[in-house]
């Protein structure tokens, strides 16, 4: 299986400080792999580094095989929902329609063909009915299902995705895993940063387990043992042991 990202002794630090070290990492394209790991282990900093929002200090990434400058375009990224403004003033369909312009150019206005587009998109994430509501209106599981509009109507091959399922609704993260399911059927490759462990086991085919470093990657029953996930969350434990919770 080739490898949809492949990144080597790569180091990211923030004012001085770590957040990523010596990351030796290769995500298998055609899969839907989990990024987990504790608080502050550094899962959004790989895939901001991946996406070269962050820099990194050392080390080299290549997505697709290739620089990222060189398949830009064929990525979708959905950020967590905190970092967007969601008061921002734009409507529905006009947010998924974002995700068609990279393809148009930023010169061009959408002709009627791509508003159907994004339209079907809409329709995918089940919120067709709400196209011409403003995105602040939304619910969060609504708004992060309008996130997934945008990313599909770009048609990328490799979707990341940033803690998509917090603060939503079950329906919004049923319809949600579903279609990524359905994305790896088509031969997509998805990664998702995420952080409840006890559905990593149901949504992953891989998983990498993060704490600054990779502490190990394999399939969710291979990684999801306690003695693996011991060495990224010992000093959650040690916690819970000091305040007296075993
Ligand atoms: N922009 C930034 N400036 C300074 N420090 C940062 C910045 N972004 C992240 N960090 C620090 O880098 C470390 C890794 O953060 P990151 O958000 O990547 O972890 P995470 O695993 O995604 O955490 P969480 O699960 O809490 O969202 C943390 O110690 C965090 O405080």
């Amino acid at each position: 299986m080739d490898s949809a990202v492949q990144l080597t002794n790569v180091q990211v630090s923030y004012q001085g400080k770590e957040a990523l070290q010596d990351v030796e990492l290769i995500i298998k394209s055609g899969n839907l792999t989990g990024i987990i790991g504790p608080n502050g282990a550094g899962k959004s900093t790989l895939l901001k580094a991946i996406l070269n929002i962050t820099p990194i200090d050392k080390g080299k990434i290549k997505v697709l095989g290739k620089p990222l400058t060189e398949c830009r375009k064929r990525i979708a990224y959905v950020p967590q929902r905190s970092q967007f403004d969601w008061d921002f003033p734009i409507h529905v369909l006009d947010a998924v329609l974002m995700g068609v312009y990279p393809k148009l150019g930023i010169f061009k206005r959408p002709k009627k063909k791509q508003k159907e587009w994004a339209y079907e998109c809409l329709e995918k994430v089940g919120l067709e009915n709400f196209y011409n509501r403003q995105i602040g209106e939304l619910s969060g599981g609504q708004q992060q299902r309008v996130f997934l509009a945008r990313a599909l109507a770009q048609n990328a091959d490799l979707f990341f995705l940033d803690e998509p399922f917090v603060g939503i609704d079950m329906t919004s993260e049923e319809t949600i895993i579903q279609l990524l399911k359905n994305l790896v059927k088509q031969g997509k490759t998805v990664v998702v940063v995420h952080h409840d462990l006890s559905k990593a086991n149901d949504y992953f085919d891989e998983v990498v387990l993060l704490n600054k470093k990779v502490i190990h990657t394999g399939k969710p029953r291979e990684v999801l043992q306690p003695d693996v996930m011991l060495k990224a969350y010992e000093r959650e434990l040690s916690f819970l042991r000091e305040v007296g919770v075993n």
